[in-house]
C-alpha cells in the first residue's frame, strides 16, 4: 500500500478484476484506498522502533555491544572505538586461552548460537516450513511460527519455536524429518517445554560416532541407577534400576549385550556388599554365560528359566508378606538384597519356547514379577530383538525402554510409546556398522518428551573377563 501511495504506478489502474491462479480458488483484487504520506511513514518508523526494541530483547549482549561502540565512536572518535574493539578482543582471547569452559559458556556458545540463528535458521525460516507443511494462510495472508530463539552447545542447536495460535506440537513431531533435511542435520527432536512452545534439537555433531569404552566401575555401592554410557550431549546415562524394570530392544547384533554387562558392572560394588543379586536367565547361551561365576543363580534351558523365574516370584511374595502393613517401599541390605532379573532372550521363553507348559510358567511368573516385584526389590532387566512377537502382553509392563537399532520405523513406539518415533526416536537408522552404530539406542527421561539418544560403554570380552576375576563371589571368598 506504501508503495501506491509514494509512487505512481505507470498505465491505467485496473479495478475490480478477478484474477486465477491454477493452483489456488478465486482470488479477488483489494480496493486500494489512498492513505496520507504521513501515515505511512509514521507506521514504517513505529515497524522499525519495534523491530529495534524486538532485537534488543532477543539479542541483548550483541545490541549492547554495538551501542556501546557507537557511543564511544561518538563521544571519543573512531580511533578510540577501534582500540577499544582490539582491547576487547585481546581480553576475549586470553579468557578463551585461560579458562576456555567458562569463555564458551558465557560467549563462545552465545556467538555460535547466533551465527546458527543468522545464517542458517533466519535466512531458511520461511520457505522451510511452508514448503514442510507448517504455514497457515488465513485471508490470504501467510502465518508463520515464530523463531524466537536459538541455543547452541557443543553438539546440539536448541531452536525455540512460537506455535501459531491454533497449532500443535505433534505437527512438527510429524514433520521431523522435512526439518531436519531443510537445516542440514541428521536429525531433528521436537520436545514441548510448555503450551504453544516447541523446542526442535538438531544435533551437529555426532559424539557418539565412536565406540565408547564401558564405564568405570563405581568406587561406592549404589543400586538405585547404574551409569552405562554417555548421551548425544556427552553427559553420563544412569539407567534406573532399582524400583523399575528394564527392556533392552534391539535387532540382531545391536549391542544388547553392552547394556546387559553395563547394569552388571555398574552394580559390582552393591553385589559384593550384598545389596544386590544377579540372577541369570541366557537362554541362547551365548551372553550372560561369560560371565556365569558372577552370578547367583543361572538358568540356560526353558525348565531352569521357568524355575528360576518361578524362585523370583516366591522370594517377591515372601517379602510383600513380610512388609505387608509395615513398610511400603524396600531398602537394599545384606539382609534383604536387590534382585535383579536378567533375560537375555525374552522372547526365546515365550514366542519361539515350544514347551508350551514351560511358556505358560514362565509368561505367568514373569508377569507377576513386574507386576509386583518392584516396591519388595526385584528389578527385571531383559532383552528382545522383535518387540512385536509375543511379549506384546507384557511390553508395557516395563517402566523403562530403551529401542536399540530396530529393523522398522513401527516397531520404535511399540518399545518408547506412540509419537516417540516422530519426535526424533529414529532408532531404524541407527547404522548397521558395529563400529558407528552398535550400542546406540533412544530412550525416554522423565525430563524430556523427547527422546534422548544413548550410547552404553563397550564391555568387551576381556573387561568381561576382568570382572569375574576381580568380583566373582568365588574369587572374594577365596581372597
Ligand atoms: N556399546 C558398544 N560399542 C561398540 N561395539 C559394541 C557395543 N556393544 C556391542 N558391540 C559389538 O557389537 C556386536 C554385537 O553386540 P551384541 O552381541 O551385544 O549384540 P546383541 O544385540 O546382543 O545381538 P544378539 O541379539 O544377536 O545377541 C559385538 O561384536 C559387540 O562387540
Amino acid at each position: 500500500m506504501a508503495f501506491i501511495v509514494l509512487r505512481k504506478l505507470p498505465g491505467a489502474e485496473v479495478q475490480g478484476v478477478v484474477s486465477t491462479r491454477p493452483d489456488t480458488s478465486v482470488v479477488f483484487t483489494p480496493t486500494v484506498i489512498p492513505t496520507p504520506a504521513v501515515v505511512v511513514i509514521a507506521a514504517k518508523l513505529w515497524g522499525l522502533v519495534a523491530g529495534v526494541v524486538r532485537g534488543a530483547v532477543r539479542h541483548p549482549v550483541s545490541v549492547a555491544l554495538v551501542a556501546a561502540l557507537g557511543l564511544v565512536a561518538w563521544l571519543l572518535g573512531w580511533r578510540a572505538a577501534a582500540g577499544g574493539v582490539l582491547g576487547a578482543g585481546a581480553l576475549l582471547g586470553a579468557w578463551a586461552g585461560y579458562r576456555p569452559e567458562s569463555f564458551m559458556r558465557w560467549v563462545g556458545w552465545q556467538a555460535v548460537a547466533w551465527w546458527r540463528w543468522l545464517w542458517v535458521y533466519r535466512r531458511h525460516w520461511g520457505a522451510a516450513l511452508a514448503v514442510s507443511g507448517l504455514t497457515h494462510a488465513v485471508r490470504g495472508r501467510t502465518y508463520v511460527p515464530d523463531l524466537v530463539r536459538v541455543k547452541s552447545d557443543a553438539t546440539n542447536d536448541r531452536v525455540h519455536v512460537k506455535l501459531l495460535a491454533g497449532q500443535e506440537d505433534g505437527a512438527f513431531a510429524e514433520r521431523s524429518a522435512n526439518l531436519a533435511h531443510a537445516f542440514g542435520a541428521v536429525s531433528c527432536r521436537v520436545g514441548t517445554p510448555r503450551p504453544g512452545w516447541v523446542v526442535l534439537t538438531f544435533p551437529r555433531h555426532d559424539r557418539l560416532v565412536r565406540p565408547i569404552p564401558a564405564r568405570p566401575i563405581p568406587l561406592l555401592p549404589r543400586v538405585d541407577s547404574v551409569d552405562v554410557g554417555v548421551t548425544e550431549d556427552g553427559r553420563p546415562y544412569r539407567l534406573q534400576i532399582h524400583g523399575t524394570h528394564v527392556l533392552l530392544a534391539g535387532a540382531t547384533g545391536a549391542g544388547k549385550g553392552s547394556w546387559l554387562w553395563g547394569v552388571v558392572r555398574g552394580l559390582l560394588p552393591a553385589a559384593a556388599k550384598g545389596e544386590a543379586l544377579f540372577w541369570a536367565c541366557d537362554p541362547k547361551r551365548m551372553e550372560l554365560s561369560y560371565g556365569r561365576p558372577l552370578f547367583d543363580r543361572y538358568a540356560a534351558t526353558g525348565e531352569e528359566c521357568a524355575e528360576l523365574l518361578e524362585a523370583a516370584v516366591r522370594a517377591m511374595q515372601e517379602r510383600a508378606d513380610r512388609y505387608a502393613g509395615l513398610r511400603r517401599d524396600h531398602v537394599p541390605t545384606p539382609d534383604e538384597p536387590l534382585i535383579v532379573v536378567l533375560v537375555d532372550e525374552l522372547a526365546f521363553l515365550s514366542a519361539y519356547q515350544t514347551d508350551r507348559s514351560v511358556k505358560a510358567r514362565v509368561g505367568a511368573a514373569l508377569a507377576t514379577l513386574l507386576t509386583q516385584g518392584r516396591a519388595v526389590g526385584v528389578s527385571v532387566v531383559a532383552a528382545l530383538q522383535d518387540p512385536r512377537k509375543e511379549v506384546v502382553g507384557i511390553r508395557n509392563l516395563f517402566p523403562h525402554r530403551v529401542a536399540l537399532r530396530l529393523d522398522e520405523p513401527d516397531q520404535v513406539d511399540l518399545v518408547l510409546g506412540d509419537g516417540a518415533r516422530d519426535r526424533g526416536a529414529a532408532a531404524e537408522l541407527i547404522p548397521h556398522d558395529r563400529v558407528r552404530g552398535a550400542g546406540i539406542g533412544y530412550v525416554r527421561v522423565e525430563t524430556s518428551p523427547e527422546p534422548v539418544r544413548v550410547r552404553a560403554g563397550h564391555v568387551t570380552d576381556q573387561d568381561i573377563r576382568h570382572m569375574v576375576l576381580a568380583w566373582s563371589p568365588d574369587i572374594r571368598e577365596a581372597v
